[in-house]
């Protein structure tokens, strides 16, 4: 019997992901959040989960170790999307990508023509793309979470990260000083998988595109 792999991970978008499950007649029989383990069955013999660092899915997807995956934007940006199908955008997770810098701190005069900035991300190529996109040069240094402590202790004089409530920025006395691009997590499909699977996947495509909420 053919099955269907579809990889998510532990967090917001697993919370945000069971309506959407649940609507392509999906129930989980492990919750993640109190499970260690990593391959999680389903209600459905045919469909299984598993779970993946947030960064990981769109690999996992790519070489075709699962069929289907949730990934958000930001990471499909920095992982480049070859060899994936992003036939959905689910509308869950979102949040915004944004420069973000201490209160006081001068934007406007460090991106000026001829300015030098210092940037720490998680999201390198999407903070290249934006600073090129401007004409500017930028110093990037990659760190891999909490963003924020970078310029309060002089790493940067600046960061590029993810805001939806601006609670982590405020907490931090840092504050918004350019939005880049809305972010939300999308449904990806391996393109081989799509081709030979198609019966059990589309019917989960509709299912999902049936339940994205506005
Ligand atoms: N504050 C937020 N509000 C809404 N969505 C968010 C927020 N932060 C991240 N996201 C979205 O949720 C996705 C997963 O985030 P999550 O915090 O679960 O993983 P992570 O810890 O950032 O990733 P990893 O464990 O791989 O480093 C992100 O890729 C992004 O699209
Ligand atoms: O505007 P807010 O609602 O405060 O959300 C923003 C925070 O959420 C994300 O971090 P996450 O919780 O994923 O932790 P991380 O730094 O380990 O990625 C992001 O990197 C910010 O730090």
């Amino acid at each position: 019997m053919s099955s269907i792999t579809l990889a998510l991970s532990k967090g917001r978008i697993f919370e945000e992901t069971l309506p959407l499950l649940a609507a392509a007649g999906i129930v989980p029989t492990d919750n993640p959040e109190s499970s260690r383990k990593l391959i999680i069955g389903t209600n459905r013999p045919d469909v299984r989960l598993v779970i993946v660092r947030a960064t990981d899915t769109p690999t996992y997807v790519q070489y075709g170790a699962a069929d289907l995956g949730i990934a958000g934007k930001d990471v499909l940006l920095e992982h480049g999307g070859a060899g994936l199908y992003q036939p959905l955008d689910l509308n869950i997770a979102r949040c915004r990508l944004c420069v973000a810098a201490p209160k006081g701190f001068d934007y406007a005069a460090a991106t000026r023509p001829g300015g030098r900035i210092r940037i720490a991300t998680k999201y390198i190529d999407s903070a290249k793309a934006h600073f090129a996109g401007k004409g500017m040069h930028v110093d990037l240094i990659k760190l891999y979470g909490s963003m924020e402590l970078a310029p309060l202790v002089g790493l940067a004089d600046a960061i590029v990260d993810l805001v939806s409530t601006g609670g982590t920025l405020r907490a931090n006395n840092l504050e918004e000083v350019e939005e880049i691009m809305d972010i939300s997590s999308r449904l990806i499909v391996n393109q081989a998988s799509l081709k030979l699977k198609r019966d059990l996947i589309q019917p989960v495509l509709e299912a999902f595109a049936g339940a994205v909420k506005p």
